[in-house]
């Protein structure tokens, strides 16, 4: 018998084996000697070791290859599969939809450590105090020894694992001083068996539609029957409480439940919502995990240890022991598509995974996509809706500002400049009046840093990024004006201020438009005591700048849940799921100008985010209101979708994409080539044109040059293809894209393929 491996190259094949040599002279050996299907094995390679997975069992008749000129593995490093049939039969699918190497797959769906041939039984260190130390254990000068075996000694007799104390300042040389002195010892601590989850809070009494939802689902769920389900409820409708009672049917018969969150929805509020619900074991899987703890959480998922996992759109490709609901929360949200190597959409392998298991996934949302709403309409997904928001609180109702005819307000610095805020009067007002009601205010703008722009006023030279096509932001806060800085959003970049125009040497240079630093900055200004300029009401600035430290988002949570008047400014972080009740106005001073956009899903996304930021109004027991300035009062879009609602705009998008032929009523495939030159990128897309199969019948759109064609200095061309069937395209695809990477014109060009890309 032969082995078949995956192994991490990416070659569009498996490679056979022979078993040891050892095992191979024994004609006698147990069928157990055989590595297993799904199990490590290490193989020679070339002239490398590699690590893969053994994917079959062949008969030597059956190789392609000589047996002669076939290699043997080196060893198996797993007694066990690790992956059983479902997690290998994920692989292939992933391998096939995507047109992505199989041993490559593996390469993404296994953690760090596992690919590195680790044992998979971690073995994590805990450390103790033994009993009956006392004071005269320790040197009177010890000081530091004694104080850091304080420190262990509260958490008592079990004490803590390694990472803990670490964490909490204990230092590791004193560890092991401690452990040679007999004063501590290590021990590793044994995986307790789950206990039966128990209710730690008593659910809410649902509403009619709520209920109607929790048992359609609950249905599927006792009848063991893929349901895939698009849980279509407004902002603040109770979605969340939805999840929570289908979730507590599943968790009391046993199973696991997987929890999907965008990138960004992953605050310590996230496990608290399901933690005060269920006592239960949560495991929490996200990009920020260092290797052990991925490898663990793995293990848990694996093993069925862990109950309730909560992950960003990588845990969907994690293997269970007996998983019972899949559950992604705001599946609209652009971070469940991964952007790079295997470009998985988690919401569409989440789908896949429900079929494998025979389990109910929910996809919820307050703004459906436009794939998910087709879906419904092909019956491929049931719509489940929540129309109305629980109690007393109302979805605020969206107002217009015209910009043009009022402009905005200026402001005067202390030297007497006059600057302008970005804000009408009308906004300003209706802040002024909010806080002095004693609420809170929510300025949404979806562009950190000061400025987007450095302008020379004199000869028009804009400050841009030598690697992009991208201008530099301007970072600068005036109470910290020596730490000012230019910096590219795409690669990082950063660049001094000049004093003078490079160009024409002239002073007059200005940072144009607002980003948030600067919105903060004025509204401070404007809502500072005049006399004193002291702050009246805090100005929480919240977006990647501000939230980067570990701790941060846990500080501004607190500061808003205090409740006190506050002005809260953030771009699309303050966006999605959070509930902060004492917000009752919602500003959005320029959020509409992505229906400008000439990319044909900016509306969609533009929409998605109003609604999504409008959605934090008014979620307590007092009504909410929502104002949005605009220069483009009579956009057809806008108006429809502040007159109509989302559903009613989405479904008009809909219509609009069938009758231009664009996805989700077709499918398509985009390819993208990366390289030196823009010329020779568009050569290798213009060759891959040239072998496509006659008969394709496919819509070819390029090769053109990506949006922001050159990034970090490399440059990008792009080709895409649509088709009216998905049969159609990945039938070309399977014939066609293996041959495109082998062309002589791709050699030193990174080519991409992106099936169901989202941008382009
Ligand atoms: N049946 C109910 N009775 C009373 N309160 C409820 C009920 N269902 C939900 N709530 C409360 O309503 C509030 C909003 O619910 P939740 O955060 O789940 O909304 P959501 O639909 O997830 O909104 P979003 O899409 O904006 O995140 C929460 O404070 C929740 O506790
Ligand atoms: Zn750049």
């Amino acid at each position: 018998m032969l082995v078949q491996v995956a192994l991490p190259v990416p070659l569009y094949r498996v490679f056979d084996y022979r078993l040891p040599a050892a095992t191979q002279a024994t004609p006698t050996a147990e069928p157990s000697a055989l590595p297993a299907i799904g199990s490590r094995v290490e193989v020679p390679f070339g002239r490398q070791t590699l690590i893969g997975i053994v994917v079959a069992h062949i008969a030597a008749a059956d190789s392609s290859v000589p047996l002669n000129k076939l290699k043997s593995i080196y060893r198996c490093l797993d007694d066990e599969p690790i992956l059983n049939a479902a997690m290998l039969k994920l692989a292939y699918w992933l391998a096939r939809y995507y047109h992505y190497p199989l041993g490559d797959v593996f390469g993404v769906i296994l953690p760090t450590l596992v690919r590195q041939g680790k044992p998979l039984d971690l073995l994590i260190t805990h450390w103790r105090i033994l009993p009956n130390i006392t004071d005269d254990d320790f040197h009177p000068n010890a000081k530091k020894q004694k104080q850091q075996f304080d420190m262990l000694k509260l958490h008592g007799e079990r004490g803590a694992s390694e990472d803990v104390l670490l964490l909490e300042g204990m230092q590791r040389p004193f560890l092991k001083t401690l452990e040679e002195k007999g004063l501590i010892e290590r021990y590793i601590e044994p995986k307790q068996a789950s206990t039966p989850v128990k209710l730690a809070k008593l659910p809410l009494d649902l509403n009619d539609e709520q209920q109607q939802a929790v048992s359609t689902i609950i249905a599927a769920h006792k009848a063991s029957r893929y349901t895939g389900f698009l849980l279509n409820g407004i902002t603040g409708s109770g979605k969340t409480e939805v999840y929570l009672q289908v979730m507590q049917a599943v968790l009391e018969a046993g199973k696991q439940v997987l929890i999907l969150v965008p990138e960004i929805g992953l605050t310590p509020q996230t496990r608290a919502r399901f933690a005060s619900r269920f006592a239960a074991d949560i495991v929490l899987l996200h990009s920020g995990m260092n290797n052990t703890h991925r490898l663990q959480g793995w293990q848990d998922c694996r093993t069925g240890h862990a109950q309730i996992i909560i992950g960003t759109r990588s845990a969907v490709l994690y293997p269970f022991a007996d998983l019972g609901l899949i559950v992604v929360d705001e599946a609209h949200d652009g971070s469940y598509k991964q952007q790079d190597t295997l470009r998985y959409h988690a919401a569409d392998v989440a789908l896949y995974r429900g079929v494998q298991y025979n389990i109910p996934v929910i996809l919820g949302t307050a703004t459906p996509s436009l794939e998910h709403l087709k879906l419904v309409d092909d019956g491929k997904l049931i719509e489940c809706q929540l129309s109305t928001r629980p109690g007393n609180a109302k979805p605020a109702p969206m107002q217009l500002i015209d910009a043009r005819l009022q402009s905005t307000h200026q402001q005067t610095t202390d030297d007497g400049a006059r600057y302008d805020t970005g804000l009408t009067d009308a906004m300003i007002g209706a802040i002024r009046q909010t806080l002095e009601a004693g609420d809170q205010v929510l300025v949404f703008l979806n562009r950190r840093g000061y400025a987007p722009v450095l302008l020379c006023e004199a000869c028009g030279w804009q400050a841009d990024c030598p690697r992009c096509d991208a201008h530099l932001t301007v970072h600068y806060s005036r109470q910290n004006s020596s730490n000012a800085y230019l910096k590219c959003h795409h690669c990082d970049w950063q660049a001094y201020i000049p004093a003078v125009c490079p160009d024409c040497g002239s002073q007059n240079l200005d940072a144009k438009g607002i980003g948030t630093t600067r919105l903060s900055e004025n509204l401070h200004a404007i809502f500072a005591n005049p006399q004193t300029s002291k702050e009246l009401y805090p100005i929480i600035q919240i977006d990647r700048d501000t939230t980067r430290r570990k701790d941060s988002w846990e500080n501004i949570y607190q500061r808003i849940n205090q409740g006190d008047p506050a002005i809260l400014v953030g771009t699309q972080m303050v966006a999605k799921g959070h509930h902060f009740p004492n917000v009752t106005l919602v500003c959005l001073p320029n959020a509409d100008r992505g229906f400008l956009s000439a990319d044909f899903r900016s509306p969609e996304h533009t929409a998605q985010l109003m609604i999504q930021v409008a959605g934090r109004a008014g979620r307590g027991d007092k009504a909410g209101r929502v104002l949005i300035q605009t220069l483009q009062p009579d956009n057809a879009l806008l108006l429809k979708l502040v007159k109509d609602g989302y559903l009613s705009f989405a479904r008009d998008l809909l219509q609009e994409r069938k009758m231009m032929g664009l996805p989700p009523h077709t499918h398509a495939a985009l390819i993208r080539c990366e390289g030196k030159t823009l010329a020779a990128t568009m050569q290798a897309l213009k060759d891959a044109i040239a072998i496509l199969p006659s008969n394709h019948n496919l819509a070819v759109l390029g090769p053109i040059d990506a949006p922001m064609s050159k990034k970090n200095s490399r440059y990008h061309a792009q080709l895409l293809l649509i088709a009216k069937e998905r049969g159609q395209l990945h039938q070309v695809l399977n014939h066609w894209w293996q041959p495109v990477l082998a062309l002589p014109s791709a050699k030193y060009l990174k080519l991409t393929l992106d099936i169901d890309p989202v941008g382009w």
